[in-house]
């Protein structure tokens, strides 16, 4: 039967990455993305950014919207503290069953939460699904159109407090406009672009790192 891309990476990780080591499995992604298929990870130049961007905020509580193959999810969870958790939400059930194999591979799936469903119906359960209070930090990078809707849901729903930070993907490509120009106008928040490019391409895109400020 034709196998679709996600497996195709699957098995890129099942062949070139070692169990358990999560920067093998980010490795043999890239490889594999860069030099056979592309695909709309956050890739290894945003995700470097994103990198040092959660060894500052050194969370103890992520949230993050779209898995699709769990690259991002495994680079995240795999820079966590000892008792962190990773919550990751994605409504395509293909998508999620690839991604917890990724993840578990990785070695991983103690820290991480995949939930299968879309963000707008989770975001309002997380306090009494996950005992979650709030985000220290939450990864979008679903689709461009519902970062703006959730972000004011999660406001509504206190699941940011002073200090939590957002970090978007793909704000320039293929960019979230309504979303940008919100946090960059909002006085509840403090918004920072860190340019960059699509991954493994030349296109500028970039990642905006916004504090809600309470
Ligand atoms: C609302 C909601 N809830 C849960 N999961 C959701 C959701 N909306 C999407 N998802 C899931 O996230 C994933 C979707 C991500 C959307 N990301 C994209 O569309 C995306 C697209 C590009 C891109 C750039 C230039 C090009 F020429 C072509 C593509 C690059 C990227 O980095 C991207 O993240 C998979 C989907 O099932
Ligand atoms: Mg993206």
């Amino acid at each position: 039967t034709q196998s679709t891309r996600p497996q195709r990476i699957l098995d890129a990780v099942q062949k070139n990455a070692t169990r358990g080591d999560p920067r093998s499995v980010v490795k043999a992604i890239d490889h594999f993305c860069r030099n056979k298929e592309w695909a709309m990870n956050v890739g290894d130049e945003k995700g470097c950014i994103l990198d040092s961007v959660v060894s500052e905020v050194n969370p103890a509580t992520v949230l993050e919207l779209g898995t699709y193959c769990g690259y991002s999810t495994v680079r995240i969870a795999s820079l966590l503290p000892p008792h962190a958790k990773l919550i990751t939400l994605e409504f395509n059930p293909d998508f999620a069953a690839i991604a917890r194999q990724v993840i578990a591979w990785a070695g991983l799936e103690d820290k991480v939460q995949l939930v299968e469903g879309a963000s707008g119906d989770w975001i309002p359960k997380m306090k009494e699904q996950f005992g979650v209070k709030t985000f220290d930090l939450v990864f979008l990078d679903h689709w461009k159109n519902s970062y703006l809707p959730d972000t004011k849901l999660m406001e509504e729903c206190s699941l940011l407090r002073k200090g939590s930070v957002l970090l978007a993907d793909n704000v320039i490509c293929p960019g979230a406009p309504d979303y940008l120009e919100f946090v960059r106008s909002s006085p509840r928040y403090k918004s920072q672009y860190f340019k960059s490019h699509l991954e493994y391409t030349k296109v500028e895109d970039g990642l905006e790192k916004s504090v809600f400020l309470g």
